[in-house]
């Protein structure tokens, strides 16, 4: 049977495809895309690119059995999916960050700027701080440098971003890195085959990692 794989588009995919392609499959079609989404030349994988958010609405409504997405957005929506591998890719982590004269201790409720807000809350939530947060849909280091929010909840890689628009790292929250989770009808329904993939795949990144 056909696995219906939903990747990341962007950053995610093109992380993935040298180890896609190190698992066997033939990644040629989508490294020469174009415009196109969907990819079914293979007839053992079919393979969708899609927005990250986007990837686990299409598990969670069945249109897909495998999503290749960031543990940043799996955490965020609360994936009610079998995450079932950590491919060690996309590794970065979430920090808390301000200006240089940001005070940590600042007596009134905070606003926070993210892209993350159920995360965000969650931090907050743990440190027992209730604080104001405002949804940022990206470039989210610009909310305090302007003076929208106290600080920011981003994840960051080489801290070039901070570092280039003279923000600071106050806390270390949690790290982030690109998964593989499956549809649990999915793995029901294909477990061989999905069984085989995963098989592929550690096999593939235990190579890489030589
Ligand atoms: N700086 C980074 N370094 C490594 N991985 C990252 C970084 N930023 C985000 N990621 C990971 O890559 C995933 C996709 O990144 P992001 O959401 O920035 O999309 P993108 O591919 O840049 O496209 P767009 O910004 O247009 O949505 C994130 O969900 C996260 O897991
Ligand atoms: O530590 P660095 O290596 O500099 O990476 C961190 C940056 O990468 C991500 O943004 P992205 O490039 O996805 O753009 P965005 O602001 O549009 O989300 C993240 O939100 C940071 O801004």
């Amino acid at each position: 049977m056909t696995i219906n794989i939903a990747l990341t588009k962007g950053r995610t995919e093109k992380m993935v495809l040298p180890l896609l392609k190190r698992a066997g499959m033939n990644i040629e079609p989508i490294l020469n895309k174009g415009r196109r989404l969907i990819f079914n030349d293979d007839p053992n994988y079919h393979v969708i690119l899609a927005k990250g958010p986007d990837v686990l609405t299409y598990l969670n409504g069945g249109a897909m059995d495998v999503g290749i997405v960031g543990s940043d957005i799996l955490v965020e929506q609360r994936n009610p999916q079998y995450d079932m591998l950590d491919l060690n890719t996309g590794r970065c982590h979430f920090v808390l960050a301000s200006t240089k004269d940001f005070d940590p201790g600042l007596a009134r409720r905070k606003i926070i700027a993210t892209k993350y807000p159920q995360i965000t809350q969650d931090y907050f939530n743990t440190i027992g701080e209730d604080v104001e947060i405002i949804k940022i849909e990206g470039s989210v280091e610009l909310a305090p440098l302007v003076g929208l929010a106290d600080a920011i909840v981003d994840i960051v890689e080489t801290g070039d971003t901070l570092r280039e628009n003279h923000l600071q790292v106050y806390a270390e929250l949690m790290p982030v890195s690109t998964h593989l989770v499956v549809n649990k009808l999915a793995l029901k329904q294909k477990q061989g085959e999905i069984k085989q993939l995963l098989l592929q795949l550690q096999q593939a990144m235990q190579e890489a990692a030589l």
